[in-house]
């Protein structure tokens, strides 16, 4: 078994309140700036989680229990305070509608700049962009300045780029909710064809029906830690219970 995903005892705090009093600054400065004036909580304390390369798992949880949080530091994007992440071949992330995109560039220059952040290379890219531009369904509007762009032709156009980079890992997020329904059947599609092909897929995602057809394991966090990690149909029923 080789683990594609290696996240150990991970903790990550945020600060929860970063306005003061005016009274409360000036009592903390005459007390000699003892103490952290900010207030802090953990979005992720403890965890740890291994997947195996080719599983599909989805992170269940309600708002704010850390699933963004957790996809965020296995896709590199943050870094944990304590703890270790490790992850095994290329990872591609649908984290956030728009992210790694430049408002002021073209569709057609975003792929070039996005492609290259996921590690293509121009040549690649070049191969590559007609199907890119094909799967997005963008068309003529390939041209146009991204900040002109919806948020559904965003996720489109981040899809397709994350797809022919042939990541290992793929993550999701929540995004494929802003597709309308003929493309986010074409992207279950494609992530079902991805986990067929041995692809590892980590999914956030609210539509527990969804997951449940594409993943099989389930990971459910709360409050930052991992209440529950087996069958998704066991984590989505449990997760349902607790509502
Ligand atoms: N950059 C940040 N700075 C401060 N707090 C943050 C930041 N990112 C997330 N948080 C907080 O961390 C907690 C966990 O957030 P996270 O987005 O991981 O939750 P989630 O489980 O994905 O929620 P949802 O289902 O609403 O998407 C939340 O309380 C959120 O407000």
């Amino acid at each position: 078994m080789v683990v594609a995903v290696d996240v150990q005892s991970i903790s990550k705090q945020f600060v929860l309140r970063h306005t003061r009093s005016i009274k409360e600054a000036f009592v903390w400065i005459v007390k000699g700036r003892k103490g952290d004036l900010s207030q802090k909580f953990h979005a992720l304390d403890g965890v740890s989680l291994q997947v195996e390369q080719g599983e599909s798992v989805a992170l269940l949880g309600l708002n704010g229990s850390g699933k963004s949080t957790l996809l965020k530091h296995i896709s590199g994007v943050m870094l944990p305070d304590s703890g270790t992440v490790r992850t095994r071949g290329r990872v591609a992330g649908l984290i956030e509608v728009g992210a790694g995109f430049h408002p002021d560039l073209s569709g057609r220059d975003n792929v070039y700049l996005n492609g290259a952040i996921l590690g293509m290379s121009e040549e690649q890219i070049n191969e590559r962009f007609e199907s890119i531009l094909d799967f997005s369904e963008i068309g003529q509007f390939i041209d146009t300045e991204v900040k002109f762009y919806s948020s559904g032709m965003y996720l489109r156009l981040a899809f397709s780029v994350a797809i022919h980079t042939d990541p290992e890992i793929f993550l999701i997020d929540e995004i494929l909710a802003v597709g309308d329904e003929p493309f986010q059947k074409k992207c279950l599609a494609k992530i079902k064809e991805l986990g067929d092909a041995g692809k590892t897929l980590i999914v956030v995602s609210h539509d527990l029906d969804l997951v449940s057809k594409v993943c099989r394991r389930g990971v459910l966090l709360e409050h930052g830690r991992i209440v529950m990690d087996g069958d998704v149909a066991d984590a989505v029923e449990t997760l349902r219970n607790r509502h």
